[in-house]
């Protein structure tokens, strides 16, 4: 199964993916889509040796949503991993529930149109949650709203601010994202069989 990560900023996600898989012998990395110039996951594809591509809005809006270079790479399954942009219908509708996302937050709530990174935190914080955590969904027309695959939470304490609640929800990322892509991907390669 060759797996193709979507991601527009740092990449820490990104990076536990590509270790986790390193040695993996059905599950490659095969490819990094990023949108936005000089994001740290480049980087991180660079020193990996992982093909990437830098995408335009025309083409994946109104173009064929790089379909074919997605086919070019052979790419089976698609993780997004801190992709900021929403997922055209054409993408949704070549790779037909092979498409997973993370979002920072237990959906369905906290999730939607401009709530990604800190933006999160904040509101978490500010409704006076006493709990955050991770979730995991197959993607859809609509932003965080697709079917759900795995939550795991976390507790917020006293002092917790947006940047510490960042960190136990990376650590939680971190963790689950890599299992889960082994457990949904293995499935995909049972489908295929
Ligand atoms: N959608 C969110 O964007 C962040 C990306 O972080 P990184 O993987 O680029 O470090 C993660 O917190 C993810 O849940």
């Amino acid at each position: 199964i060759n797996v193709a990560i979507f991601a527009s900023g740092a990449g820490s996600n990104a990076q536990k993916l590509i270790d986790h898989f390193r040695k993996h012998s059905q599950i490659k990395i095969a490819l990094i889509v990023c949108n936005k110039p000089g994001a740290g996951v480049l980087t991180i594809a660079q020193n990996e040796k992982i093909p990437s591509i830098l995408i335009e809005k025309e083409q994946f809006f109104r173009g064929n949503a790089y379909v074919e270079e997605l086919k070019q790479h052979n790419v089976d399954f698609i993780v997004l991993a801190g992709f900021l942009w929403k997922v055209p219908v054409q993408l949704i509708k070549a790779f037909p529930q092979r498409i997973i996302n993370i979002h920072p937050a237990l959906l369905p709530n906290y999730g939607g149109k401009g709530m990604y990174g800190n933006f999160v935190h904040e509101a978490v914080i500010a409704a006076k949650e006493t709990e955050s955590g991770i979730s995991i969904h197959y993607v859809d027309e609509l932003y965080d709203h697709g079917q759900l695959i795995f939550q795991a939470s976390c507790t917020i304490e006293a002092g917790d601010t947006p940047d510490s609640l960042a960190q136990k929800i990376h650590a939680l990322e971190h963790e689950h994202y890599p299992l889960i892509v082994e457990k949904v991907a293995g499935e995909l390669q049972n489908r295929v069989k």
